[in-house]
């Protein structure tokens, strides 16, 4: 339990971009603190090159006058104390205070778990929505063409994640982008070059990883390029050597290992469903749907009706517009980041609350009456839906950052047999969308290819439960993960303890007058 409460409270920096403005702010005052520390040097160069000065001339001076007594005397004095001096400012260390400094941020710097959680969140947008490494790298994402690249040493990190899971053929793609990388043009910086990788560097690991893709030839062809970056590499001659030897003793080479495998590439494909860019084809029966004004489902809504979209007639899932603010919206989302947490989950394995690799995102429940806002979407969504507001759970505000995702899903908690019981479960979920998202990161149902992607303002509101109170399979959902863009939600769970009026129970759908719910729109 402590380290699921540790990993909680932690900062988990690539799950959201809510406190992506602190960690600007650390680097902010880091670059600020290097720049005083440069201006410290250049002080001190300043000083010597003054002291070497006055030195050089008092030199010349003693040179002429050798046997002037003055000459003698401040000559001895200056070799008997100056040169102390000149000890005692060069053991003066420079830069301790922007060492300590440094030191005092490193809490706040973002961990190894952060560089390994960004990293998933790159092969997972990845996958989903098949990208190649190259595509990445150079800065299109879906078809879309941004101003932005990633430099060598990003490849390089992603390769090296890729084979550290054993997904070889993507670390191969993802190194190839990093030796491309080099010659874009300002890679070959001093910085860049002091830091690596060197060309070298790429070359050999390529070698690596097509040799255990058993691929000897490009292999080969790798460890020959890395020798003629850099000749006198012992241990890049030695790979080399090994490979040599390996080709002469297998001379059935595999050529079709080395193409570009682009299936490879995107290998967590499977993971995910991979229509999450909304590109798929909609069922028949869900393509003459309709849309329509809500005013039947509370008396309010005659003076303001809804607008409602019927997505699926069975399951019941409805889009709602103008379901809350802007002014709401940003109320709700700039009140929550001080409360935010990485998101967590019931795992049934370890029976307990993990920050897992199921849900990529932040998130902080409120109840009905946290603020004016929460009450106001409260009474809207109660409105819109003919339930019973009194009956729900907490809402809960998500911010989804660099790759954030809520993996398939269903949003009930109990099984068919426990939930006659009279244990409350989930009837009904809503989700407002109270952010654009640039690119990606739609809910998206697999089970009837829905793809819905957030508009500002509206609400996606379906039924888990049939009307028999048994599980709505088809409403299995997923929150894609974001490719470009801030995703921010509230969801809210209905319950169905205390809907009995609203949506009674029923065999058959033909008893319906006495029904209250937003369902009374399409029966
Ligand atoms: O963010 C999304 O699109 C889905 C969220 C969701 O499924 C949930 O909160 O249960
Ligand atoms: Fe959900």
């Amino acid at each position: 339990l402590s380290q699921v409460l540790e990993e909680s409270t932690e900062q988990r920096h690539s799950r959201s971009v809510v406190n992506m403005d602190e960690l600007l702010k650390v680097e902010d005052d880091l670059a600020g603190n290097l720049e005083k520390y440069k201006e410290q040097l250049s002080h001190r160069a300043e000083t010597i090159r003054w002291g070497i000065h006055q030195m050089k001339e008092m030199l010349r001076k003693r040179k002429s006058f050798w046997n002037n007594p003055f000459i003698t005397y401040s000559l001895i004095r200056h070799m008997q104390a100056d040169w102390l001096m000149w000890q005692e400012y060069l053991k003066k260390p420079v830069g301790l205070e922007q060492l300590i400094f440094m030191q005092s941020r490193n809490l706040s710097m973002p961990r190894e778990h952060d560089f390994m959680d960004a990293a998933d969140g790159v092969t997972r947008m990845q996958g989903t929505y098949q990208l190649l490494a190259s595509d990445i790298a150079n800065g299109l994402l879906d078809r879309v063409q941004y101003n932005s690249s990633l430099a060598a040493i990003d490849c390089l990190e992603l390769g090296r994640d890729m084979i550290h899971q054993n997904y070889l053929p993507s670390a191969e793609q993802w190194i190839l982008a990093g030796i491309e990388a080099y010659d874009r043009p300002g890679s070959q910086m001093e910085m860049q070059l002091l830091r690596g990788p060197k060309r070298a560097d790429l070359y050999n690991i390529l070698g690596q990883v097509r040799a255990e893709l058993e691929n000897h030839d490009g292999a080969f062809e790798a460890y020959q390029m890395a020798l003629k970056e850099s000749p006198h590499d012992l241990e890049i001659y030695q790979e080399y050597h090994a490979n040599e030897k390996g080709l002469l003793t297998s001379p059935e080479k595999r050529p079709d290992t080395f193409k570009k495998d682009e299936e490879d590439e995107a290998y967590v494909r499977e993971q995910l469903p991979n229509c999450c860019s909304g590109r798929c084809e909609v069922p028949a029966k869900l393509r003459k749907l309709y849309c329509l004004y809500n005013c039947v489902t509370s008396p309010f809504l005659r003076l303001a009706p809804i607008k409602t979209e019927i997505l699926s007639i069975d399951p019941f899932i409805s889009l709602l517009h103008d379901m809350i603010s802007p002014k709401e919206s940003d109320l709700i989302r700039s009140s929550s980041k001080e409360h935010i947490l990485p998101s967590n989950y019931y795992d049934g394995e370890v029976q307990a609350l993990v920050v897992g690799s199921s849900r990529f995102s932040k998130s902080v429940w409120y109840k009905n009456s946290y603020s004016k806002a929460t009450l106001k979407i409260t009474e809207r969504l109660g409105d819109a839906t003919g339930l019973d507001m009194n009956h729900t759970e907490f809402f809960q505000v998500i911010n989804y950052g660099l790759g954030g995702f809520f993996e398939t899903h269903m949003d009930l908690k109990l099984s068919n047999k426990v939930r006659f019981q009279g244990n409350a479960d989930r009837i009904a979920t809503a989700i407002f969308y109270l952010s654009n998202v640039t690119q990606g990161g739609a809910t998206f149902f697999p089970n009837l290819n829905i793809t819905v992607f957030p508009k500002p303002g509206s609400a996606l509101f379906w039924f888990n439960l049939d009307h028999k109170g048994n599980h709505q399979i088809e409403t299995m959902h997923t929150g894609c993960p974001v490719i470009v863009g801030s995703k921010w939600v509230v969801s809210k769970f209905i319950k169905d303890n205390g809907q009995e009026f609203r949506r009674p129970c029923m065999d058959s759908k033909s008893n319906t007058e006495e029904f209250l719910s937003i369902e009374k729109l399409i029966f």
